[in-house]
């Protein structure tokens, strides 16, 4: 089922825990090159799906191929050449709280390539850090020195370490602030473009889908009931699409897509392809000092943060 054009192939895919069903007959293509938005109400196996494909959850049944390649039911040995080829944001960043961003960043790389000499390992680890819009003196510190808009550009960090083709973001953007958010929008949508890569992003933020998805999967009744562009979405008359798209949240992300939201994070996106935008906010959300900071804006510069219009940001429905 290997095809050139699509990274991603999952064919009848069944997970259970215990008396649990989680999916049943679950297909799914992800394609070369864009950003598809995995929604679905909570507990309708987001997560799970996302396991599934990188190897950390055992499905009863069905298919998955990666880079063309089969990944269930063989071992860690035989898919190093597939997992190399990718990189995890997990959700809330999940980095090891006793190393420091840097030697985080280094995890993957000291286990795919044992043998790189510690000034390189730094040196990559350097240009990581940067690379996601943190500054340069976050290396040395530890996770919980940084805010959570930093954590999570760090845990970035780390799903670049290995100049990945495909792009795991769990939630990304849960519990950041509007500001923080559109800023990681911005960023993933220019890491995508500048790197070529493929991104498989979980999320419940209306905002995320609207801006930056070429696609949307949507996950219900324990399958993919529809994957498409949003306007292709909304022409189907599922209910809980139809809820989820044109309930007062999404009119609200419409509203702010059109009032040039989208827009400007993606202008800002094209121009700086691997930087943080300049990011504002309507309502004046402001960002915490160290998210400021870590966007390059000095804390408090109105000048810079309201230089674009920001509409209130809009998370979905579960
Ligand atoms: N290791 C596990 N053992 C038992 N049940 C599990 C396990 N992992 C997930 N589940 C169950 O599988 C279902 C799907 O979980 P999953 O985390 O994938 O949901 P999700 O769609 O990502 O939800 P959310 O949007 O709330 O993060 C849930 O009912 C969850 O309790």
């Amino acid at each position: 089922m290997a095809d050139d054009d699509h990274i991603i192939r999952i064919k009848g895919l069944r997970n259970r825990f215990g008396d649990q069903t989680v999916h049943d007959g679950l297909d799914l293509d992800v394609r070369r090159g864009e950003i598809l938005g995995v929604v679905g109400g909570s507990g309708t196996g987001k997560s799970v799906l996302m396991r599934s494909i990188i190897g950390l959850q055992a499905p009863v049944a069905g298919e998955v191929e990666v880079f063309g390649e089969p990944t269930l039911g063989r071992d860690e040995v035989e898919t190093v050449d597939i997992r190399k080829r990718w990189g995890v944001l997990f959700q809330g960043g999940a980095l090891f709280s006793t190393l420091t961003v840097a030697e985080n960043v280094q995890v993957p790389l000291r286990e795919f390539y044992p043998d790189l000499d510690l000034a390189l390992l730094d040196e990559i680890a350097s240009y990581k850090v940067v690379m996601t819009g943190l500054p340069a003196d976050a290396g040395p510190k530890y996770p919980a020195e940084l805010s959570g808009g930093m954590r999570k550009r760090a845990g970035l960090a780390r799903a670049l370490a290995l100049d990945p083709e495909l792009l795991f973001l769990d939630e990304p953007t849960a519990g950041l602030d509007p500001i923080g958010a559109a800023a990681f929008d911005a960023l993933t949508k220019g890491l995508q473009r500048t790197l070529g890569l493929t991104v498989f992003l979980i999320t419940h933020d209306l905002d995320t889908l609207y801006a930056i998805c070429d696609r949307v999967a949507v996950l219900a009744d324990k399958k993919v009931i529809a994957v498409g562009t949003i306007p292709e979405l909304l022409a189907t008359d599922h209910p809980w699409i139809q809820e989820y798209f044109n309930g007062p949240r999404g009119r609200n992300a419409v509203a702010a897509q059109e009032a040039g939201q989208a827009g400007s994070a993606d202008d800002d996106a094209r121009a700086h392809p691997t930087e943080v935008p300049r990011e504002t906010s309507g309502q004046r959300t402001q960002g915490s000092v160290a998210d400021n900071a870590a966007r390059g804006a000095p804390a408090g510069d109105p000048s810079r943060t309201l230089a674009h219009t920001d509409a209130a940001r809009t998370t979905g429905t579960n």
